[in-house]
């Protein structure tokens, strides 16, 4: 089970010292990764150089309607500041918009500014706050840019379901993961979801989960 879990803090009340416990934690339980705001990317890649923890970070977090360009820039600079994987939020504005050009295109470029480094994307969208048409325009649209994740959930709004991850399972490219997350707080849960078809648990829960 340790090795699914993104070890996450991303409440707005995270300090340095926050990050300095989510790294030692990560490195003491075996955990697939951390996952920590941008601003402490730099400090938590000293931390966990060397360990085999990977450093995951948020772009656009909560509602990830920044324009195209400062997502890339978002991405870029978390990548020279030591970040392996990038979770970013899709355009949900945009999504409600139906405007499906921009949302392509945003995907397009924040999944292919990641790939170029060889880093990990992960599509933050929100499951929750979707419909069920919306969701297969974002499964579609995703099935062909073909980020290295999508995520179901922020953990701002809702959280990942069983019948979310085993929709995405059925509907996604095989060659894309699955990262669930948002509200995972034990280990049933935990298990439930990967035997849905998660392939990586993020949550701020994962001492009590293993
Ligand atoms: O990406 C992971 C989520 O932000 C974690 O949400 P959580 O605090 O509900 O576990």
């Amino acid at each position: 089970m340790n090795k699914f879990i993104d070890h996450t803090y991303l409440a707005p009340d995270c300090t340095s010292a926050t990050v300095d416990r989510i790294c030692a934690e990560a490195v003491a339980s075996g955990f697939y990764a951390v996952c920590i705001p941008p601003f402490f990317v730099g400090q938590a890649a000293r931390a966990l150089s060397g360990t085999g923890v990977k450093l995951a970070t948020v772009v656009a977090f909560p509602y990830g309607y920044a324009e195209t360009a400062i997502k890339v820039q978002e991405i870029r600079r978390a990548m020279e500041e030591g970040a392996d994987e990038l979770d970013i939020v899709i355009n949900i504005a945009a999504v409600k918009s139906q405007d499906w050009a921009y949302v392509t295109q945003d995907l397009t470029a924040v999944a292919t500014t990641a790939r170029l480094k060889g880093k990990v994307s992960k599509i933050i969208i929100e499951m929750s706050e979707l419909t069920a048409v919306e969701k297969d325009r974002i499964i579609a649209i995703c099935n062909d840019i073909k980020p290295t994740f999508v995520k179901t959930s922020t953990g701002t709004k809702g959280g990942a379901t069983v019948e979310d991850v085993r929709y995405l399972r059925a509907n996604l490219h095989p060659d894309i993961k699955i990262k669930a997350s948002g509200g995972i707080r034990n280990k049933q849960s935990a298990q439930a979801l990967i035997e849905a078809g998660a392939d990586r648990i993020g949550t701020s829960s994962g001492l009590s989960i293993i």
